[in-house]
Formats: structure tokens, C-alpha cells, sequence
């Protein structure tokens, strides 16, 4: 059910990608205006960015939470006790605190909160920023059904928004890291084709809309990968040999080892 987000105030403490991206989603959806939002980081490093599409800025933490109702904490996992030592005492039982930091569980958060504060934890991913990526979040214990909409709201406008219990580390091996393990193949794909003799920009480019095709063509037509991968194949055809020689480098081995490797850092991470 859509929630009215009426003159609701978004904070973000850091300023980096995740906080770039997530707001980006929310200011392009257009429920929430960019004076309604602030923004802090120590340094001016990131700020500009913020600043240039009319979101307001602050080197000081405390007051991002004493102006927002929807805090996002968009620091590095390490910072997260720190950061919520510093700001605790301003904290009130009306913010709703959304982690985005990779491993770092609700128990967690709630331990280093006061007592009753609303947390969720969210992984979204880089793609946010052209309103297409794939986030998870998990409700902590006194977030509710509610919280869970309004946050569904805010955000949708960044992408694929899904709730889940027990796995949020898994899609952060899958989705928050993920982009990255796709960014790889596309260069490497492109240096094959270097290699074969196609100018560099050139290569970039097919390789970047290729993989947006292929992913576009596999959301849209909800078919399983491996139907969509046996329609491109013609019988003793150049794909197969293509796929071959992914198969002899153990691109399905490597995948799935690297799913389950990132899952198994954010458990670290979160100290499980
Ligand atoms: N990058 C990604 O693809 C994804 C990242 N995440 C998670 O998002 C979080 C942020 O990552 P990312 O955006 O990549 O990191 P960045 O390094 O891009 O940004 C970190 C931000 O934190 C700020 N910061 C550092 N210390 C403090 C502090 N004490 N108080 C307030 N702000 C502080 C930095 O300030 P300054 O600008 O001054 O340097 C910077 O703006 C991480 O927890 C990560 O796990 C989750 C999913 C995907
Ligand atoms: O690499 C990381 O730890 C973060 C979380 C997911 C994507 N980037």
C-alpha cells in the first residue's frame, strides 16, 4: 500500500557511493524534496555532490539526526560503533535508523542503540543510482509492517526492493558485491575483444550494453538463465564455442566460490 511521505526528513551520515546512490533514488522519485534531506561526512570530499543537487550538508552528525525521521547510516562497518556512540543520546524512539553497512546485524545495531529504537537493516547496491538496483533489507525487533512499507516507499525509486529474514549476507554476496563480479566480466570481454583486434572504446561500450541487454532480457522475460543461454546457441555455432572455453576456465566454479566467499565476509564482518 503506497504511504504518504508528506514532508518526511531523510538524514544520511556519510557521504560516500551508498549514501550518493540511495539518495540519488529517492530525490528522482520525487516524494521527497532535496531540502528535506541532509547529508554529513568529516571532510568535503563527498559533499559537493550533495550540495550540487540541493541537498543540505553538514560536518556534524548530531544534527543530520536531530533534523531527520529516516536516519541511513552510510559508513564504513568498522565506523558503525563509533558513529552511533556519538549520536545515541540524540537518538528518540521516533527515528527509524536503516543501516546500509555490510555485515553489521540488527542484533548489533540494537545493542549499540537505545533501548526501542526502530532499525532495519538495509544492502543496497551501486546501481541505485540509475534507479535499477537490487536492494534486501530485514525489520529489527521493534521495526513494524509499517516501517517496513514506509522504507519500501522512500525507496522506490532505486530499484528492485525485496524484504528477507536470515538472508541478508548471501545477497550481499550476491547483489552488493555482485555488480562487481559482472563489472569484471565486462572488462574481460572487452580485452578479449582488444585482443581480437577491436579498438578499446569501442569494445567498452558492447561490453556494457551487452551485459544491460542480457540482464534487461532476463528480468523482463522471467525466464530461467540457462533457457535465455540455450536460445542464443546455434548447434555447432560460435556460441557454444564461446561457452566451452568458460566452462574449461571454470566460470561457474568461480562464480559460485565468489557468492559464497563475499557471503562468508559479511558473516565475518557481523562477527558470525
Ligand atoms: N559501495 C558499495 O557498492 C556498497 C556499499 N555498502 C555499504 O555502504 C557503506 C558505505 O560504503 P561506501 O559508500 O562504499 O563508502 P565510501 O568510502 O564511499 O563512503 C564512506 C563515507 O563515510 C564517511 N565517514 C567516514 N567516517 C565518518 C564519520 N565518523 N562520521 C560520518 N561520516 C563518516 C566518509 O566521509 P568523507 O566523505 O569525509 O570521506 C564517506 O563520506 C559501507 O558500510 C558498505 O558496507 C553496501 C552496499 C554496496
Ligand atoms: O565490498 C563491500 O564490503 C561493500 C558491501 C557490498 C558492496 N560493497
Amino acid at each position: 500500500m503506497e504511504q504518504d511521505l508528506g514532508e518526511i526528513k531523510v538524514g544520511f551520515i556519510g557521504a560516500g557511493k551508498m549514501a550518493h546512490g540511495i539518495a540519488q533514488g529517492i530525490l528522482l522519485s520525487g516524494k521527497v524534496c532535496p531540502g528535506n534531506v541532509m547529508v554529513s561526512a568529516p571532510s568535503l570530499n563527498n559533499l559537493g555532490k550533495f550540495k550540487d543537487c540541493g541537498v543540505r550538508t553538514t560536518h556534524c552528525n548530531t544534527e543530520v539526526v536531530r533534523v531527520s525521521r529516516v536516519l541511513f547510516l552510510a559508513v564504513k562497518p568498522h565506523i558503525i560503533p563509533s558513529v552511533l556512540q556519538e549520536v545515541s543520546a540524540v537518538i528518540t524512539l521516533q527515528h527509524i535508523i536503516v543501516s546500509v553497512a555490510a555485515g553489521v546485524t540488527v542484533a548489533t545495531l540494537e545493542r549499540l542503540l537505545p533501548t526501542g529504537v526502530m532499525v532495519l537493516r538495509l544492502m543496497p547496491n551501486l546501481p541505485c543510482v540509475v534507479q535499477e538496483g537490487a536492494l534486501l533489507f530485514c525489520r529489527g525487533s521493534q521495526a513494524r509492517p509499517g516501517e517496513a512499507g514506509l522504507l519500501r516507499e522512500l525507496l522506490s525509486s532505486c530499484g528492485l526492493v525485496e524484504e528477507g529474514r536470515g538472508v541478508i549476507d548471501i545477497h550481499t554476496g550476491l547483489s552488493g558485491s555482485g555488480v562487481a563480479y559482472v563489472y569484471m566480466l565486462a572488462e574481460a570481454m572487452a580485452e578479449g575483444a582488444v585482443k581480437m583486434g577491436m579498438p578499446s572504446a569501442l569494445a567498452n561500450r558492447i561490453a556494457a550494453q551487452t551485459v544491460l541487454g542480457a540482464g534487461r532480457l532476463l528480468r523482463d522475460s522471467g525466464q530461467h538463465p540457462a533457457q535465455l543461454r540455450t536460445d542464443v546457441c546455434t548447434p555447432g555455432g560460435t556460441t557454444i564455442f564461446g561457452l566451452h572455453a568458460l566452462e574449461r576456465g571454470g566460470l561457474r566454479a568461480a562464480a559460485m566460490g565468489a557468492v559464497e566467499a563475499a557471503t562468508e565476509r559479511a558473516r565475518e564482518l557481523g562477527g558470525k
